[in-house]
């Protein structure tokens, strides 16, 4: 059985000649929460991006489930393939409840407004309190989504992206601005999601990253430099080189 869901194969993104990528390989199994870490502007977003079809690879390939090639695919065809994408901002609809965000993502091919008024199916309803359980907010369903707290909004638009099935999901610093606490819900959220799906997170917060990550990929100067577990990369001289450089670069900066 092969168990690889995605293979990027020398992904280079430019941008306006600048190669913010530059030979960028990332190879995901199913039922991977894998990492993605390095120092600013190592091209971590823009990898996620390039996957997802946001910007255009000017070259290499995106691979999915084997034998699909997305690479320069649309982004709305790559997400209806089964690549879903979460940006740091939520895009929830703050007036609407936690449940209508929810039954939105159900019933995508619907206008919003045909989808609040039309009926929905018993399937449809199982689904969306299963995705409330899964994300912690079955207490929650009634509330206004604008009234939830930060971490909570990032939980909602994680369930939303859950209900559309996607294989893999790409999120961009998700625990961001959250508490503590929120954090560690997002971890184990995470860990469950990924007993079904494939996950790649971008992530800045280390001790997040060491408590819930199995294995990590470091990125610099758009390039793989290293990969392994946090405990391997961490005992690697070029890792430490790399963010100590940051490090300096913004003791110079200030
Ligand atoms: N749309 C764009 N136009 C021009 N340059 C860009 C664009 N997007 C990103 N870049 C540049 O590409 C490089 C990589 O950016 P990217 O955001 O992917 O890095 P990152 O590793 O995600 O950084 P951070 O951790 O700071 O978010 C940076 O130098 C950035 O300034």
């Amino acid at each position: 059985m092969n168990d690889t869901i995605l293979k990027c194969e020398d992904i280079m993104v430019e941008f306006d000649g600048f190669k913010a990528v530059q030979g960028m390989s990332l190879t995901l199994k199913r039922g991977e929460l894998r990492f993605l870490i390095g120092p600013n502007g190592a091209g971590k977003t823009t990898m996620l991006d390039a996957i997802c079809g946001k910007v255009r690879p000017s070259g290499g390939k995106v691979i999915f489930k084997g034998t699909i090639d997305v690479t320069r695919k649309k982004e709305h065809q790559i997400a209806e393939m089964g690549i879903g994408r979460k940006f740091q901002a939520p895009s929830i609809f703050p007036t609407l409840t936690v449940e209508e965000n929810l039954e939105i993502s159900v019933r995508q091919d619907r206008g919003v407004l045909a989808t609040l008024f039309a009926r929905m199916k018993p399937e449809q309803r199982e689904r969306i309190d299963a995705g409330l359980a899964m994300i912690g907010l079955q207490d929650k369903g009634s509330w206004r989504a604008g009234s939830l707290s930060h971490g909570e909004k990032q939980w909602l638009e994680i369930g939303m992206m859950l209900l559309q099935e996607p294989e893999i999901l790409l999120l961009d610093e998700p625990v961001a601005g959250m508490t503590d606490r929120e954090t560690e819900k997002t971890g184990a959220l995470l860990q469950t999601i990924a007993k079904d799906r494939s996950i790649v997170v971008v992530e800045h917060d280390m001790e997040f990253v060491r408590n819930f990550a199995s294995k990590v990929t470091v990125m610099h100067e758009g390039k793989l430099l290293t990969e392994g577990t946090m405990e391997q990369v961490q005992q690697d001289d070029r890792v430490t080189e790399v963010y100590l450089g940051q490090r300096r670069d913004r003791h110079a900066d200030g």
